[in-house]
C-alpha cells in the first residue's frame, strides 16, 4: 500500500436499516487505473464516498494518503484526491477557464485570484484536454463531450496524485468516451492513480489495469482484465450470460450469448 494511495478494507455501511456496503474492499495506488464495475444500486458510489471520507463506514477501515479520510479537511482531501462525482451538468454561463481554475481550490485559488502556479496548472490542464480554443466559452454552450473534457481538465489542474471519477463517460458517444478515457490513461501514465466507475465492459477491458467487481454492496473480485473479465464474473455481478472473446490482445464481451 502506498502512502499516497487510497485503501478501504471490509467496509460496511447501513442507512436506515438498509445495507449499502457489506465488507467491501478497494485499493488504489499511484500508477494504476482501476475500474469499478457493478450494476445500478450495487453500492459503487457509496464505496467511493467511504474511500473519500464523505461517508463514514459502520465497520472496516479506510485510509487516504495514510490518514483516516473522514479526518481530512476539505483542503487536505482535495490535495490528496480529485473527485468527479456523477451528474456534473453546469447549467450556468461560467467560463471554461474558470471551471478549470476551480481545481486550484486546494491551493487557495479562486478564479479571480490565481497565483502564477495556479495559472500554469490551469494552462497545462486546458492544453492537455485540447480546450485552449474553448477557454473563454461559457460552459452552458458546450457539447456533452466538450463538457466532459472540462471536468477532466478541472481534475488535472488540481495536480492531486489520485483521481476518482464516477461514470465520467456517461451519455458520451463512443469517440468521446475513448477520448476521455485516453485523458485518464495519460494521467495514469504520468504517475497518477485513477479509480473510474464504468458501465461499459468493452471500454473497461480496453483501459483498466485492474477491475473491481461489485454486487449488492460486496466487492466480489479484484484482478487484471485477463484474470477477471470472464463469463463467470459477468454473470455473478450482472446476472447476465456473456461470451468473452480474446484476439490480438483485445478482449470483447458479447452479452446475451
Ligand atoms: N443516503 C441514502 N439513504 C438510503 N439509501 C441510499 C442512500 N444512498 C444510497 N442509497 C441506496 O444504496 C444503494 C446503493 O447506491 P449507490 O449509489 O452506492 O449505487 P451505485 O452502484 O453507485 O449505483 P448506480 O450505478 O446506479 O449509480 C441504492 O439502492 C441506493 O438507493
Amino acid at each position: 500500500m502506498s502512502e499516497a494511495g487510497l485503501n478501504v478494507i471490509e467496509a460496511s455501511l447501513s442507512i436506515k436499516g438498509a445495507s449499502l456496503l457489506s465488507q467491501a474492499s478497494l485499493a488504489l495506488n499511484p500508477g494504476e487505473l482501476v475500474i469499478l464495475l457493478g450494476p445500478n444500486g450495487a453500492g459503487k458510489t457509496s464505496l467511493l464516498r467511504v474511500a473519500l471520507g464523505l461517508a463514514r463506514a459502520d465497520g472496516g477501515t479506510a485510509t487516504l494518503a495514510g490518514r483516516d479520510p473522514g479526518a481530512l479537511t476539505p483542503t487536505e482531501r482535495a490535495r490528496a484526491v480529485t473527485y468527479l462525482p456523477q451528474m456534473r451538468d453546469l447549467a450556468w454561463p461560467i467560463r471554461v477557464r474558470d471551471v478549470v481554475a476551480l481545481g486550484r481550490f486546494a491551493y487557495g485559488a479562486a478564479p479571480a485570484r490565481l497565483a502564477e502556479a495556479d495559472t500554469i496548472a490551469v494552462a497545462h490542464a486546458l492544453a492537455a484536454c485540447d480546450l485552449l480554443a474553448l477557454a473563454n466559452r461559457a460552459t452552458d454552450t458546450l457539447s456533452g463531450g466538450e463538457l466532459a473534457r472540462v471536468h477532466i481538465a478541472r481534475a488535472l489542474a488540481s495536480q492531486a496524485p489520485l483521481m476518482v471519477a464516477d461514470e465520467p463517460v456517461a451519455s458520451l458517444d463512443p469517440r468521446h468516451q475513448h477520448q476521455v478515457m485516453r485523458l485518464i490513461r495519460a494521467f495514469v501514465d504520468r504517475g497518477g492513480g485513477a479509480l473510474v466507475v464504468l458501465h461499459d465492459l468493452d471500454l473497461a477491458a480496453l483501459f483498466a489495469d485492474r477491475l473491481v467487481w461489485m454486487s449488492e454492496g460486496r466487492t466480489l473480485a479484484s484482478g487484471s482484465v485477463a484474470e477477471t473479465m470472464t463469463p463467470h464474473w459477468v454473470e455473478a455481478v450482472y446476472g447476465i450470460q456473456a461470451t468473452v472473446t480474446r484476439s490480438d490482445g483485445a478482449i470483447r464481451v458479447l452479452v446475451g450469448r
